[in-house]
């Protein structure tokens, strides 16, 4: 609890920041399951605004669980924290008048609602990348369905805890055999006609 801490107003504000950078901040918010492609999108995405001029952050789960969130395990009330960290830095990040991408599974629909409440207006993109369990387990690319089978790992995502779906996301980007690129391009093609890359 923030008692006797008051909020310090800068000079230099989120607006003034994000005039700086000739940008709309916003947080690009991925959601899907382990092996969905949230990571491999992300990335081809992050490498196209940057060509485009706009000044990104990419915050990853695999690198945050490193740091800033390596002490939480995958229980519920663990993934819970996880993604509120995520999104108090996410919010700061996007105060920095940056667009953030983030790519976490992020499985409960009440902590992706607490980082969207964080936020302004048209500030949170949720992206629900809806590939389903049976091409992510083909895919595996670590290996962690196999484990999460044979019962080496508990809690997995899908298998043995939930994954609640977005309902009304902002982009759905369905998987029907496409690559990688493809995907990334959809997704920046539904991001520009939406209207949310715009500049200020
Ligand atoms: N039990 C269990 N369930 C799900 N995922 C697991 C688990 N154990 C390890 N991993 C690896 O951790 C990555 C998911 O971390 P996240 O921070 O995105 O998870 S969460 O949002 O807090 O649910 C996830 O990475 P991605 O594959 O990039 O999604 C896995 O590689
Ligand atoms: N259309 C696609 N979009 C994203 N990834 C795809 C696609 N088709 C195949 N893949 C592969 O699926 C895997 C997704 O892994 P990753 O991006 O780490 O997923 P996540 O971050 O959701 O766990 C990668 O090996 C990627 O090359």
């Amino acid at each position: 609890m923030a008692t006797n801490i008051l909020w310090h107003q800068h000079e230099v504000d989120k607006a003034r920041r994000a005039e700086a950078k000739s940008q709309r901040p916003a947080i690009i918010w991925f959601t899907g399951l382990s092996g969905s492609g949230k990571s491999t999108i992300a990335n081809l995405l992050e490498k196209k605004l940057v060509e485009e001029g706009k000044h990104t952050y990419l915050l990853d789960g695999d690198n945050v669980r490193h740091g800033l969130c390596g002490d939480l395990g995958f229980s519920n009330s663990d993934r819970v924290e996880n993604i509120r960290r995520i999104s108090e830095v996410a919010k700061l990040f996007v105060d920095s008048g940056l667009i953030v991408l983030t790519a976490f599974i992020s499985p409960f629909k009440t902590d992706r609602d607490f980082c969207r409440s964080l936020m302004q207006e048209n500030e949170f993109i949720e992206v629900f990348v809806d590939t389903p369990i049976e091409e992510c387990e083909k895919r595996d690319p670590k290996g962690l369905y196999q484990k999460a089978r044979q019962g080496d790992i508990k809690d997995f995502t899908g298998i043995d805890s939930n994954y609640e779906a977005p309902v009304d996301p902002e982009v759905h980007l369905t998987f029907s055999g496409q690559t990688p690129e493809q995907s990334a391009e959809m997704l920046y093609e539904m991001l520009i006609e939406k209207g949310y890359l715009t500049d200020v």
